[in-house]
């Protein structure tokens, strides 16, 4: 279990995210199985795990649009389940295949947002600008969003969540879809925010990504915590992939397997 810096916090100052012993079944699958993990406040968390590992399930119960079959979820020391408005209050989110209005324009939805987030009207005009420039959707901004890229949308879901500037953002995937440069904007966006005092907490498979990106992580295999810390100590002397891998317990396919394919003998 991660408890980085925790001892180090004031009683005052809860964590950004604390997760304890969260569990979600589909059937008979365990998607989730007792999984704990804390984020300080203040940092870049990383959530990296291989495909059906349990992240987005975590995500969506530790943001409340999952409820947990056990276990809790607290945002700076708010119950996400028994104090839901008080807790989401504090974050924005790009959960994974976020449905959005999307008959609206790009900047429609960001005054919907912000209105409901209770922005003053002229910061959300002015914030607006400023992400939607931020995130190369400037010559966009009066397209409806159901005629945007997959990388568009979710840039504009990215936007979403940040222009009530919360104090926590989980974002599942952000850079999925996303070309390079509007990746290095998002990455300087988010390390400007971290270096105000924000949190973020994001999903990727792109292990170079979270070793340039993140200050602290964790790796989920089958629903629960393999390794978490620092980027330090997860990895130690190794990379971050080579680490994953044996976490994960990666093992290279034998020589037989998809002969079939290398076959330059095809019937057709
Ligand atoms: N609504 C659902 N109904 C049934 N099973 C589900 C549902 N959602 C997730 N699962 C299962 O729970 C497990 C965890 O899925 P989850 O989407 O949380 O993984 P993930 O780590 O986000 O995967 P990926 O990296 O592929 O996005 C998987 O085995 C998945 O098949």
């Amino acid at each position: 279990m991660f408890t980085g810096g925790m001892s180090e916090l004031p009683r005052s100052r809860p964590p950004a995210l604390a997760l304890t012993g969260l569990v979600k079944r589909f059937g008979t699958k365990v998607a989730v199985d007792g999984l704990q993990l804390t984020v300080p406040s203040g940092c870049l968390f990383g959530l990296v795990g291989p495909n059906g590992a349990g992240k987005t399930t975590t995500l969506s119960m530790a943001t409340g649009l999952l409820r947990p079959d056990a276990g809790r979820a607290e945002i700076l020391g708010r119950d996400v389940w028994s104090d839901p408005a008080g807790a989401k209050g504090l974050i924005g989110m790009l959960p994974d295949g976020m449905r959005l209005f999307d008959r609206l324009t790009g900047q429609e939805l960001l005054r919907y947002v912000g209105l409901l987030r209770r922005v003053p009207e002229t910061d959300i005009v002015s914030r607006s600008a400023e992400l939607l420039a931020a995130l190369g959707l400037a010559d966009d901004a009066n397209t409806l969003v159901v005629e945007y890229s997959a990388g568009m949308t979710k840039k504009i879901g990215l936007a979403c969540a940040l222009i009530h500037a919360p104090r926590l953002v989980i974002l599942d995937e952000p850079f999925e879809s996303v070309d390079p440069v509007s990746g290095e904007h998002i990455r300087t966006i988010l390390r400007g925010y971290v270096a105000g005092g924000g949190t973020v907490v994001l999903s990727s498979h792109v292990m170079e990504l979270v070793e340039s990106l993140c200050d602290q992580l964790a790796v989920v295999a089958q629903g629960r915590v393999l390794a978490a810390g620092t980027l330090d100590q997860v990895r130690g002397s190794s990379s971050l992939q080579q680490r994953f891998l044996e976490l994960v317990g990666y093992t290279a396919a034998g020589e037989e397997a998809l002969s079939w394919l290398r076959s330059s003998s095809g019937s057709s």
